[in-house]
This record gives structure tokens, sequence and C-alpha cells, in this order.
């Protein structure tokens, strides 16, 4: 038998196992046995089991829980539960943490989670303006993608989280969902349920949301994940905000409002939790990670699902553990692939599912001929506009106003922080901008626009790939000048990449072809993107703080010196979805049905950002963390609908009532 293969199992009928130590209670390795429980109102209890794990909101008790919480995670992962359990989650990302928290609140049910990463918990992370500093480090998968002509032959490096809490551990916390159009299209587009009524309740119960006044038909003060103002607003950050009032664009004060139009200038809201960054992880992993029926295993790399061949039904997975050991789990129920919109792809195509061709060519036995696997890759690709401050090198030492490498050692900012959780070092950088149309025949806005008070070169990406590798970049060696840049994102982008075997090992990179610039409406929004942030940056507010313009230049001023600086230097704005896209039953180019089901196969879903069908408007991880809530609530109903023989659309309206 082939190895990418495994015959029956002996997969155990649905019912609901329960794991209970049988040691000391310490959680000791493989101490552990199954007794079979009864399917209660367990579901129901998922609905709330967010709230039941708040920490505490004084002052200083958030950093002493942190501490608590990373002590239980270090049990949790050393906790051993072996041979069986009823779901796999493979990646402990934003999707994988959500998904680890809700299911595993039914006592009745075990959960293992595997992360390839570490736990993600180093106090560097927790700090928002110490960000580029994870970038090309090594919790940062580091993706490249191949060579275009379109980009002039440049690799485009993707930074990606390898911890608890994936990406989002690294991300820049912005906090936005889109607007309700998204959703009508993902619904016309085959998703059925996910419009935009589909997918409000889940964004809501994910949301905690800390700032007053905000309109409780979009927001909820109920939810695990920590939302909010930022603790500090820069003035140069105000000073932008004064300028786009004078270039006559209206102020947001929500973007998530789904009642008023995405359009306008505003400050963002961001997931951080009294300053400190609050990731997937710190907002539903850890504060279950003591209970008994869940086992987080980091450093635990999958190589493929294993699949029954006759039966197509998907029965555990295989992995090498920490210890570089190859270990086999069986998977009672489901697996659920969680391990983000360019290693999801991947894991499909090496257990067999995948374009026949491909698989073919790298002698992989083909399971399932599903040619969309990979396919529909989405990004946001952004351009920099950055201008130096008037006195470039002396203004370096107005550290609170302009951010450079010596904000984050300036002992104001370092006390502000940890004594007040306040000041620069719990900026986002990004601290504000908005949504805007490029031009009025827009059906939504085009262009998102945001204001770092921060010197960027044209491609920040590649500058922080150079630091991570001993270059000068963000030291105090680097020879950077004070100043500010406008960032230009195509929020809805119109082209499409797609990621590919590299080779049928799982330890190689896939191939990740972004094509930014297929389309060109794509690159004409980033033109006009330039010259929108070069019109705001020239109102009279910023006279006393702008200098010269250092990118693109002030001589590349025509649509075609634009477009070559665009294709010289576009980067990503980290917003990878879609490779696994979500579709009708009968749609042969989707990849999982409506219920996240990855088609013609038993037993396996993918519930992470490859399944979105398109980018909504804005960053993709509050979208990530409402998929995972509602397919959690998917994985449930038909959890309830196998044991109690009734009809899912049966079940389902049980939960609505339940929750
Ligand atoms: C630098 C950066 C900035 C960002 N800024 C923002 C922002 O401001 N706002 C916002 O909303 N979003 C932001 N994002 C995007 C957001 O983080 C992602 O959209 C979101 O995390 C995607 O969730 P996911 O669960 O699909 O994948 P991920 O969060 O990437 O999780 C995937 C997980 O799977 C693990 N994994 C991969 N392969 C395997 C394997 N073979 N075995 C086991 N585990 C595996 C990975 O290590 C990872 O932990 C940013 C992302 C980055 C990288």
């Amino acid at each position: 038998m082939d190895q990418s293969t495994t015959k029956a199992m002996d997969v155990v009928p649905p019912a609901m196992i329960m794991f209970v130590p049988i040691a000391n209670g310490s959680g000791g390795a493989g101490a552990l046995r199954h007794s079979r429980g009864k399917v209660g109102h367990s579901a129901c209890l998922a609905a709330t089991s967010g709230r039941r794990h708040r920490p505490s909101s004084g002052s200083h008790s958030a950093r002493r829980l942190d501490v608590r919480m990373a002590a239980a995670l270090e049990q949790g992962t050393h906790r051993s539960l072996t041979g069986e359990v009823d779901y796999v989650i493979v990646g402990g990302g934003a999707a994988g943490c959500v998904l680890a928290n809700r299911l595993s609140a039914d006592k009745n049910v075990s959960v293992l989670l595997l992360e390839a990463g570490g736990k993600g918990d180093s106090f560097k992370i927790s700090v928002p303006l110490g960000f580029p500093y994870l970038c090309g480090s090594d919790i940062d998968w580091k993706y490249l993608s191949e060579p275009e002509e379109e980009l002039h032959e440049r690799r485009v490096y993707f930074p990606r989280g390898k911890m608890l809490g994936g990406s989002h551990s690294m991300s820049v916390m912005l906090y936005h969902r889109g607007e309700a159009a998204d959703y009508e299209q993902w619904e016309a587009m085959g998703a059925e349920g996910w419009g935009p009524d589909g997918v409000l309740p889940f964004f809501k119960k994910s949301e905690h949301q800390h700032a007053k006044d905000m309109d409780s038909a979009f927001h909820s003060k109920s939810g695990p994940l920590s939302v909010s103002d930022l603790r500090r607003v820069n003035p140069l950050t105000k000073v932008f905000l004064e300028a786009c009032e004078g270039a006559g664009m209206p102020r947001n004060e929500d973007f998530n409002n789904w009642n008023s139009r995405q359009d306008g200038m505003g400050t963002f809201q961001v997931t951080q939790r009294e300053g400190m960054r609050e990731s997937p992880a710190t907002a539903y992993l850890r504060p279950v990670v003591g209970r008994r029926n869940l086992r987080v295993e980091t450093h635990a790399s999958v190589e493929k699902v294993l699949i029954d061949e006759g039966s197509k039904t998907a029965v555990g997975v295989s992995y090498v553990n920490k210890d570089g050991r190859k270990v086999k789990i069986q998977a009672r129920k489901e697996v659920i692939l969680a391990a983000g919109s360019l290693a999801t792809p991947q894991l499909l195509m090496l257990s067999g599912i995948g374009d026949r061709h491909m698989l073919d060519e790298f002698g992989i036995p083909v399971i399932q001929h599903l040619p969309g696997v990979g396919q529909n890759l989405q990004d946001q690709p952004a351009v920099m506009l950055s201008y130096q401050s008037p006195n470039p090198y002396v203004d370096k030492n107005k550290t609170q106003t302009y951010y450079t490498e010596r904000t984050g050692k300036d002992i104001r900012s370092i006390l502000s922080y940890l004594f007040l959780g306040n000041g620069p070092l719990t900026s986002p950088m990004c601290e504000a901008g908005g949504f805007v149309r490029s031009d009025p025949s827009q059906r939504s806005c085009d262009l998102q626009l945001r204001f770092i008070p921060f010197v960027s070169e044209p491609d920040p990406y590649h500058s922080l790939g150079d630091f991570a590798t001993g270059g000068e970049y963000l030291t105090n060696k680097s020879n950077r000048p004070a100043g500010f840049t406008l960032q230009s994102v195509v929020t809805r982008p119109k082209s499409r990449g797609y990621v590919a075997l590299r080779s049928a090992d799982f330890r190689d990179r896939p191939m990740v072809v972004p094509r930014w610039l297929e389309d060109k409406a794509d690159l004409k929004t980033m033109v006009e993107g330039i010259k929108l942030c070069r019109k705001i940056a020239s109102q009279s507010q910023f006279a006393q703080f702008r200098g010269d313009e250092l990118y693109p230049g002030p001589q590349l001023s025509s649509d075609a010196d634009l477009e070559s600086y665009i294709r010289e230097s576009c980067h990503t704005a980290n917003a990878v979805v879609g490779s696994c896209r979500m579709g009708a039953l009968d749609d042969d180019s989707a990849v999982v049905d409506p219920s996240l089901r990855v088609k013609h196969i038993k037993n396996l879903r993918v519930i992470d950002s490859s399944v979105m069908p398109t980018l909504p408007g804005g960053q993709a991880g509050a979208p990530t963390m409402m998929i995972a809530e509602k397919g959690a609530e998917l994985v449930f109903i038909l959890a309830l609908s196998e044991s109690a023989h009734l009809p899912l659309d049966a079940v389902g309206k049980m939960l609505v009532i339940c929750s």
C-alpha cells in the first residue's frame, strides 16, 4: 500500500468520547483512558464558552494572567493523548485557536490541536510596536513567491506566523470586517448561508468591544476577542486626519458599522488588551488550555491527511513531532485543516486531493481530482509614499512623534508601556487611514489608505528580510531619517494567483504565484492611490512636518513612471486568502461546500482563511475568526444530527435558539 493512503482504519462510530486522566491528575504522558459520554446540550454551552473564560480586566492583572496562562499552556502542551481523538485540528493559527476553544467546550469530545511552530508567548510578540522585529525571525515561515515578469522578476516575501495564534500573532492588529456587500457577494457565489445575516452573529460572538458608544447591532461586549480603540494616538496621526479633512475626505467613526458606508477616514480599532497584542492564542486558546479533553501539541508538523481510499474518508493525520518522530493519529469524527491559505492547499495536495495532473507530476496517488485546490489565491498588494521630516536627522530624537528605531529604546516609552500600558509601544504603526474609491464609479471602496508615522522603504518587507539576516534596517546603525509614510492598499483585488506544489516533500514550501497585477484594474487603483496620498500630504496641515518626498520621489509623476515604481516595489498587505474556495455543491471549481466540507471526501473540512471566495474589503483576521466560529457550529450541528438522528436543519434551528 502506498504511504499516502491508509486502508480502513478502525473508525469508531459517531459516539462522543470523553478523555479522563487516570494517573495522578497532572495530565502526565499517556495517562488517559476513554469513557463514553452522552450527547447533552453541550453544543449550546459552546456558544457561551468564551465568556466563562474571560481574563480579568484589572489594570495589571492582564499581564499577571498572561504569565499564568503561559504556565497552563506549558502543562497543556505536554499532556499527551495518544492514538485517537475525535477531532484533529491542523494548524494553531487564527482559525485553529478558535476551533480548539469551541470544539473542546463540549467535554464529551476530545480535541487535538497540532501546530508546526512553538507557543508564541514571548514578550516581544505581545508588544504592538515590536511587530516589524517579528518579520523574518524564527516565528515566521518566510514564504517567497516565484519571480514574475509583471513584478520585474522580483520574489515577493510573505511573512506568515509559525506559532500558536499563527499569522495573527505577528499581525498589525487592525480590526476590519469588510462591508455587508462583501458577504452578499459570497452568497451570490454559492456560499449559501454566508450572507451578511449569516456571518454577523459570528463576528459578534467573537468580539469583546471595549469602546463606548458602538452600535450594539454590529458590536458585542461578550466575546473572547478584545477589540479596542488605540490607547495613544500619535500627534502626526492627528495631523494626517486633519489633512484628510482638508482634502475633502469624510470622517468614519466605525468602519465595521454596516448601516453606514465604509468610505471615510478615521483611527483604526485594534485587537489589543490593555495595550498588549490580543491574538487568537491569547483570546481563545490560553484561557481553555487546561481543559482535559484538549491537547495542544506544538512543533508538530503535519505531513498529510490519512484517507481511506475505498470510502474516501479522512481517518487521521500523520505528523512529525518535536522529537522528529513520525506519529499517526486517528480522528474518529473529523480532521479539520486550519493551516492557512498557503499551507492548507499544500496539505490537501500532499494528501492526494487536488489537480490530477499536478499530483501525477509529483507521483502522489490521486484520491480526488479537485482542480480548484490552490487556485483563487488573493492578496492585497500595497505601495508606499514616504516623506522625510524637515530636519530628518535631528527629528529622530522626537521619538514620540516620528517613530524610528530609537522609539522602542526610549526610556519614556518603555516606562509608559510597562507601568501604564500606554505610549508609542502600544502603536500598531498604522494608526489611522480609511477606505476610498479611486474613482466614483467603483461599487465599493477599492483602496485602503494607511498612515504610518515612520519612513518606510518602498518595499518594507524586503528591508525587513534584510534586517532578519543581519542587515542594519531597524538598528541604531541604520541611516533612516525621521518622517512619515502613506500606504495605498488594493482592498478588493480583482487579480487571482495560485499555490502549487514544489515537491512531494511536506518540508518544502509550496510555490506561491500571487499574480497581483494580472488584472490591470489593480495596477490603476495603486496609481490613483499614490496620487491621492500626494494630495493628502500636500495639505497645509503637514507643512511643518513634511520635508522631501523620498519614495517614489517627485521625479516620478506620470502614470507610466508610477506603474513602473509599483512593479518594482509593491508588497503584501498580508491578506492572503481564497486558495480553497467555498462554493455551491455543484460548483466543480470550489474546494469546500458551504458547510466547509472538502468536496467528495468524508470527515474532512477546511476551516481557515483559504475558504473565502473573495477578500472582504479590509483585513483578513476578523473574517477568519468569524469563519472558525461559524465552522465550529457547523461541526456541532453535524455531530448532533448524527447522534440524535435528526436532520441537519432541525439541529441548526435548535442551536440558534440555544445561543
Ligand atoms: C505581518 C502580518 C500582518 C497582518 N496584519 C493583520 C491585521 O492588521 N489585521 C488582520 O485582521 N489581519 C492581519 N494579518 C492577517 C491575519 O493574520 C491572517 O489573515 C490570519 O491569521 C489567517 O488565519 P489562518 O488561520 O487562515 O492562518 P494562520 O493564522 O496563518 O495559521 C495557520 C497556522 O497553521 C500552522 N501550520 C502551517 N502548516 C502546518 C503544518 N503542516 N502542520 C501544523 N501546523 C501548520 C502555522 O504555523 C500557523 O500557526 C496579518 C498577517 C501578517 C503575516
